[in-house]
């Protein structure tokens, strides 16, 4: 998987891109623990954004959350002089509406870790957006490509792996799959940087890089733990 995807990247190839980020509308999908945070980044970053929830009681305690944060936020940057407009409808939505989809530029979704439902909401996403929008999963570990292959615009899906807690982490892992266009890499990156984030281009492969290293590492503590070691001995 992560040999063939390896030749594929086309990074090279792009002349010109340029993007303002600031009047392109973005959709969070999911507003549990990361997206909470992603949406308080992209708000950060004033990038108007329509933060979706599958009802409204998780809507609810999405909003609460990202309202608070935001608010810490907007003191830390007012000690600066900055101000943060996030009470204006304009820069900052939240809905259950699935129909304001159509009218996004970029889209993250941040759904449960399943792939079943992430290939729900990919086909849905490839049927309602307009076509140029690009398609991001925040998936910990999944396969790019069999997400993408719930879409008709495989090209357009990529995985931007946010670390958590999304507004503090700078870390953004951008995984390419085997369609993935060079457009839609770079697009990507200059997210990342519109962000104030360090945008990784990264091959597909189960965990990437970041989760491909952590996973072994908890797997090693957990065997220790099972096997009553509560630590290294040190010294004679
Ligand atoms: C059998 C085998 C099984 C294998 C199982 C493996 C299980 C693994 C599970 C995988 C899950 C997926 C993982 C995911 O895909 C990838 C990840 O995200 S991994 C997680 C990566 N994140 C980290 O490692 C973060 C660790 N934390 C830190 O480094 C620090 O705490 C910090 C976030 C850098 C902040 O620390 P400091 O700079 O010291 O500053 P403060 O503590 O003062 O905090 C600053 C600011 O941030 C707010 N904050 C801190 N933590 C959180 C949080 N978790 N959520 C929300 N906000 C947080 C804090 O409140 C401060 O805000 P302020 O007060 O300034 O407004
Ligand atoms: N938590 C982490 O540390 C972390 C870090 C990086 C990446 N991720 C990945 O990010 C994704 C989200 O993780 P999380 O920890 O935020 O999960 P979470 O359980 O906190 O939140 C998921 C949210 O998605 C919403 N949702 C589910 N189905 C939906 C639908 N059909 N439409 C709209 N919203 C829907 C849920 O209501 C919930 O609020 C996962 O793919 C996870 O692997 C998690």
């Amino acid at each position: 998987q992560s040999s063939s995807a390896s030749k594929k990247c086309h990074c090279q190839e792009i002349n010109f891109l340029f993007i303002v980020f600031d009047s392109i509308l973005l959709l969070s999908l999911g507003l549990g623990t990361m997206g909470q945070g992603i949406v308080t980044s992209l708000v950060k970053a004033n990038i108007p954004v329509v933060a979706l929830e599958q009802n409204l009681e998780y809507l609810n305690k999405g909003r609460k959350a990202v309202m608070l944060l935001l608010e810490r936020e907007a003191m830390k940057m007012e000690e600066g002089a900055q101000t943060l407009d996030f009470h204006n409808p304009a820069r900052l939505q939240f809905t259950v509406d699935f129909d304001l989809m159509r009218d996004v530029d970029l889209v993250i979704e941040a759904v449960f870790e399943n792939m079943a439902l992430k290939k729900e909401i990919f086909h849905k996403l490839s049927k309602i957006c307009k076509p140029g929008a690009l398609l991001c999963t925040n998936t910990s570990a999944l396969n790019i490509d069999e997400i993408a292959s719930a879409t008709s615009r495989p090209q357009q899906v990529i995985g931007t792996h946010f670390f958590s807690p999304a507004h503090v982490m700078r870390l953004l892992e951008i995984i390419y799959g085997r369609h993935t266009s060079p457009t839609a890499i770079a697009t990507a990156m200059q997210l990342a940087k519109a962000l104030k984030k360090v945008g990784v281009v990264v091959g597909n492969c189960f965990g990437f890089v970041g989760n491909r290293m952590m996973f072994p590492y908890v797997q090693q503590a957990v065997f220790l733990l099972e096997e009553g070691n509560f630590g290294f001995k040190i010294g004679p």
